[in-house]
């Protein structure tokens, strides 16, 4: 590559760059995020930032001792009787005081950033997921908001390290403060030398670390993606599929070919960046020579004394070094500033469900039901309605079941019922109410639903099922009332450890059930809380014929008295319902009990026909 384009090329990921001024704008981030740490732990803050003006000042003190020392040594040489040794020992042993109380002080300081490093990280931590707890599921679905939280929760434990930074940032500042106080009563001009031989050095560190974060920006989705093959390549839950479809070359690639691009970008980088540091560290020690040199001839000419040029040598010395963390560490921090956005980003998004100021409390029992008023539904990322031209009711006390081919729209229906949506047009009242106006915590308490998809927790058997009102989580006799409904209780009582038997493999001592076993466990979800509104979106595809004859039996009866909605592309289940609900393309086509359907000789009955024929 022609040397000239290897030290300038045109741009990395040029989209993604920042200005100098958005750089120096997201310093307005530190206040915030030191009244994050403030708030973590302010004695550790307080007695962090006055160990460290105490530290500052120590370096200046140590110069000077050391000047006076080799003064009064270089008087004693000279067989000055009038300079006593004893004052030569006093001065000798306030430079180890010195030095020993800059070390104590020091080390007491590491372990303070330490300490609240490791709260802060704590803290944020628990602050991302009570954040996250409380926005939306749509919000979830979205990719550009999990690029956000993985930077966000890359923040908790990164951020620590910004900590230390910017208080170690103002110490260094004070020590120039006063080590340039010293240089300038000597000589004013060695001040002018320094900046010269720094200031390169800091521009070139600022532009490299903004190109990093550019990087860095714009590889976020493909860094998920390689922390996704990372965990489809080895984990328990993959193991199975990856081997029976012999995915793992394919992975592999997928994982090298990531890892190789992420790999040449930053190599690219770093190889600039050492050159250009090498340019400018040559820079450096030339302005250091040349104050060398100064100070020197200022000595060989007797302006000043021998414990002069080492003060001022040493102080400059000193000064270069500072003044170049100072700046280098400056960018860090400017930078670091910058990444906090991500972090205060994420704490700005509010969720956007509306929550009523003066909610309705949720109806004991339900008087009338549930009525849906032309009720459609468009996922956010999505082009075609999901459900649309909704119109029914769902009676208090009555067992309804919805129908339809895959993507009819079913599941969708189900979330707009238990709030976890919101309808795009159209609305849902409750007793004569929109849904909106009811306390949602009160709605999610008296509305159980058990997905499909329901969660395999890495759990006992017991906390697997307290799930289902995890306040419940101590309540034996009643867990173990909920296994007995949902028919979990007879495999489990047969397990070593019984209902405190580990599930999965994940953690030691775990057993693994079947998939029609794991289902009787999620359904004995739904009997933890008396919830007026049961769903039940396929909880029974993985359980043999028998068991979910029984299991539907013991629903129907359970739920006596109560609402249900029933999923299932069994109609030997379905035809259980008072009323059944045939959707297609989102919309309602079909609506009343199995043999008005039948009757009727429409879809329904076109696909109840279909799913006989197979048993035939
Ligand atoms: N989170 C989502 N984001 C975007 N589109 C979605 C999402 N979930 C479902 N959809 C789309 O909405 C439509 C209805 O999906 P839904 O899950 O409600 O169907 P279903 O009838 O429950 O299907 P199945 O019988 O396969 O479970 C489908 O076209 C699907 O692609």
């Amino acid at each position: 590559m022609n040397f000239w384009r290897f030290l300038f090329p045109k741009s990395l990921s040029g989209e993604n760059e920042l200005t100098y001024g958005e750089r120096m704008a997201a310093l307005r981030n530190l206040p915030k995020f030191f009244k994050m740490v403030w708030q973590t732990n302010y004695w550790l803050t307080i007695t962090n930032a006055l160990l460290r003006i105490i530290q500052s000042a120590i370096p200046l003190a140590i110069l000077y001792t050391g000047k006076l020392i080799i003064d009064h040594v270089i008087l004693l040489s000279q067989n000055k009787i009038n300079h006593s040794r004893h004052h030569l020992w006093q001065l000798v042993a306030m430079e180890f005081g010195l030095v020993i109380l800059s070390d104590s002080v020091g080390k007491i300081i590491t372990l303070l950033d330490t300490l609240l490093g490791d709260l802060f990280a704590n803290n944020t931590s628990v602050k991302i997921l009570e954040h996250a707890a409380i926005l939306d599921l749509d919000q979830f679905e979205d990719a550009s908001f999990y690029d956000m939280l993985e930077r966000a929760r890359q923040q908790t434990v990164g951020r620590t390290v910004l900590l230390s930074q910017t208080l170690g940032q103002v110490q260094d500042i004070i020590t120039m403060g006063f080590l340039i106080t010293g240089l300038v009563l000597f000589n004013p001009w060695l001040i002018l030398l320094l900046l010269i031989a720094v200031i390169p050095a800091f521009l070139g560190e600022s532009h490299f670390n903004n190109k990093t974060y550019a990087l860095y920006f714009g590889q976020t989705s493909e860094r998920r993606e390689l922390e996704y093959i990372r965990y489809l390549g080895a984990s328990d839950e993959t193991a199975k599929e990856v081997k029976i479809f012999s995915l793992s070359g394919f992975l592999i690639s997928r994982f090298h070919y990531l890892s190789g691009k992420f790999y040449r970008d930053s190599r690219q980088l770093s190889l600039r960046r050492t050159a250009w540091g090498t340019v400018f560290a040559i820079l450096g020690s030339a302005g250091y020579y040349g104050a060398y040199l100064i100070i020197m001839l200022r000595t060989v000419n007797g302006n000043q004394s021998i414990g002069d040029l080492t003060f001022m040598a040493g102080t400059f010395m000193q000064l270069r070094g500072l003044l170049q963390g100072v700046l280098g560490r400056f960018v860090f921090i400017s930078q670091g500033a910058v990444y906090l956005r991500d972090l205060f980003d994420f704490f700005d998004i509010k969720p956007h469900m509306v929550i009523a100021a003066n909610p309705r409390p949720f109806p004991h029992p339900i008087q009338h039901g549930f009525v849906f008023e032309n009720v459609g539904f468009k996922y956010f990322n999505g082009e075609k309605w999901a459900n649309r031209h909704l119109n029914f009711t769902l009676h208090a006390g009555e067992k309804l079941a919805l129908v339809g081919e895959n993507g009819a729209g079913k599941t969708t229906l189900v979330k707009l019922l238990s709030r976890l949506y919101d309808p795009t047009e159209g609305r849902i009242l409750l007793d004569g109410y929109d849904l909106r106006e009811y306390n949602l915590a009160e709605l999610r308490m008296q509305v159980g639903i058990i997905f499909q998809d329901y969660l395999r927790y890495q759990m006992s058997v017991a906390q697997n099922i307290a799930i289902g009102d995890i306040r419940e989580k101590e309540n034996r006799a009643l867990i173990v009332s909920a296994a007995k409904q949902s028919l979990a209780n007879i495999f489990t009582e047969k397990l070593p450890g019984k209902y405190d038997q580990m599930l999965g493999r994940r953690f030691g001592q775990g057993i693994e059930l079947s998939g029609g076993e794991w289902q009787k466990i999620a359904l004995a979800r739904a009997y933890m809380k008396d919830a007026q509104l049961l769903i039940l979106d396929e909880p029974t595809a993985a359980l043999d014929a028998r068991a979910e004859y029984d299991v539907f039996l013991r629903f129907a009866d359970l739920t006596r008295g109560r609402s249900s909605v029933l999923i299932s592309h069994r109609f030997s289940t379905v035809r259980m319902a008072d009323r059944i609900l045939v959707l297609e393309k989102g919309e309602l086509i079909e609506i009343g009990s199995h043999d008005e359907l039948l009757a009727q000789g429409g879809h329904y009955a076109e696909l109840f026909h279909l799913q006989a024929m197979g048993y035939r």
